[in-house]
């Protein structure tokens, strides 16, 4: 069976992580087709760790039906090792997360951890970030004023039809935006009243990118931040 380049840079993570497992460890858990792949490989090595925290209702799910116990991040210190894909990244690792609309406890699990690691197809490497529409968590009674203020930064936003997060919350998809500066541009949407939470990870950007072709995995590690 040929492997696809999701399933080749979640073996990549693996093997990255499996030497450093300890029994008590517990990992967090990304949401996505590619992070599904990762609990897939997962699930064999169940025995060399403690379980994880899920960023998704639907990536709990599939851990659970893996065996792999699932714990409450309010219960634990800080986590290990964070494992997600994205849906694009820039020489930065800087990301824009979101695509499946678990952007908020993404970015809530990977604050937690020391390590990030993302995996993702090579073609969302990209220079500049924002030909992905950015999504941005809303609460519901918010997303018009919300929009406007997009729109006063640059965007075209798009409420994400017939979506309801995990948090009970509404996700506006916020097109045509060239990010040149990640961190500026995530303060900024974050500091709009009504917003939960932005896609991009900025302050906390991926420490290190597996980027997987039909040629191979490339391993990026985060520049020195500045
Ligand atoms: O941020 C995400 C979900 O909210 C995903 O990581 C992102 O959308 C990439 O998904 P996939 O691995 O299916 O390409």
């Amino acid at each position: 069976m040929n492997t696809s380049p999701k399933q080749a840079a979640a073996q990549a993570a693996l093997e990255l992580i499996l030497p450093q497992l300890k029994r008590e460890m517990v990992l967090g858990i990304g949401t996505g087709s590619t992070a599904n792949c990762f609990i897939d490989l997962l699930a064999a090595h169940k025995q060399a760790f403690a379980g994880a925290v899920a960023s998704s209702e639907q990536s709990a799910a599939r851990l659970a039906a893996q065996g792999i116990a699932l714990y409450d991040l309010n219960d634990l210190a800080q986590l290990d090792f964070y494992i997600d894909g994205a849906d694009e990244a820039d020489p930065n690792l800087c990301l824009i997360k979101g695509g499946g609309g678990a952007l908020t406890r993404e970015k809530i699990v990977a604050a937690t951890a020391k390590t990030f690691v993302c995996i993702a197809e090579a073609h969302k490497r990209v220079e500049v970030l924002g030909a992905f529409p950015l999504p941005v968590e809303v609460i519901p009674m918010a997303c018009a004023y919300v929009m406007r203020e997009l729109t006063q930064l640059g965007a075209k936003p798009l409420k994400r039809a017939d979506v309801v997060t995990d948090n009970g919350n509404w996700i506006i998809d916020a097109a045509g935006l060239a990010i040149t500066q990640p961190l500026a541009l995530e303060a900024q949407v974050n500091a709009i009243t009504g917003v939960v939470e932005s896609g991009l990870f900025a302050s906390r950007r991926a420490d290190i990118l597996l980027l997987a072709s039909h040629t191979g995995v490339v391993h990026l590690e985060c520049p020195s931040k500045g």
